[in-house]
């Protein structure tokens, strides 16, 4: 380190510090860019194959969308939701948010569970879906960002529908009352 001889201490510190932020800041990139990339866009709807659909009571189905390859991952941060693009009984496009119950560890798909009303516009679309139709999707959108481990515990209160996004942030479940 010559050209560190006869440097006064604050310039040695200077340089150690910037060396340490250097270090620091290469290691973020390498890790972030390690970080398996989403298939998501926020601006513009990206078509998914619908490959699996299964009836799980009258009115609700999981719906099962496969991802462009088997290590691909969605990229919706936890507490999020997509937008869904489709039409409705007269053929008009509609467009409603909807959360997955799956999540970004669940590597080549993503899962929605779908209350369909018999009147319902995207309820229509859903129900005509069949294995092999593709559905427009676009996100990740809402402003509820949740780290892993940031509180202790969770309070959730749901109707409906309103389930789903609580299977993403579950890891102790207790149902204390469900209907149908
Ligand atoms: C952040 C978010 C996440 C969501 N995630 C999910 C999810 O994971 N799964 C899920 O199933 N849903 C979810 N929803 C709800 C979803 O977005 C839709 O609202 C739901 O699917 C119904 O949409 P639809 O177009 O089928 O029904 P709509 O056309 O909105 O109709 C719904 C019902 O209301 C009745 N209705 C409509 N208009 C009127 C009116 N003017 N007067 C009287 N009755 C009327 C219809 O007859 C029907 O029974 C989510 C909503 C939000 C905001």
């Amino acid at each position: 380190m010559d050209f560190l001889q006869g440097r006064s201490v604050e310039t040695m510190v200077a340089v150690a510090v910037a060396v340490v932020a250097v270090a620091v800041g290469g290691a973020l990139l390498l890790r972030r860019s390690k970080r398996p990339k989403g298939c998501l866009d926020p601006e513009n709807f990206k078509k998914f194959k619908l490959v699996e659909k299964t009836q799980i009571s009258h009115n609700v189905a999981k719906f099962r969308f496969a991802l462009p390859t088997p290590t691909s991952v969605l990229g919706l941060p936890i507490g999020q939701h997509i937008s869904c693009r489709g039409q409705d009984a007269t053929g008009e496009e509609v467009i409603k948010p909807y959360t997955p119950t799956t999540l970004d560890s669940d590597l080549g798909n993503f899962q929605l569970v779908i209350k369909m009303y018999p009147q319902g516009r995207m309820s229509h679309h859903f129900r005509e879906m069949k294995v092999g139709d593709y559905m427009s999707v676009k996100g990740p959108k809402g402003r509820f960002k949740y780290q892993v481990g940031q509180v202790r515990a969770f309070g959730m209160l749901a109707g409906g529908s309103g389930i789903t996004p609580m299977f993403q942030v579950k890891t102790k479940f207790k149902a204390l009352y469900c209907s149908q």
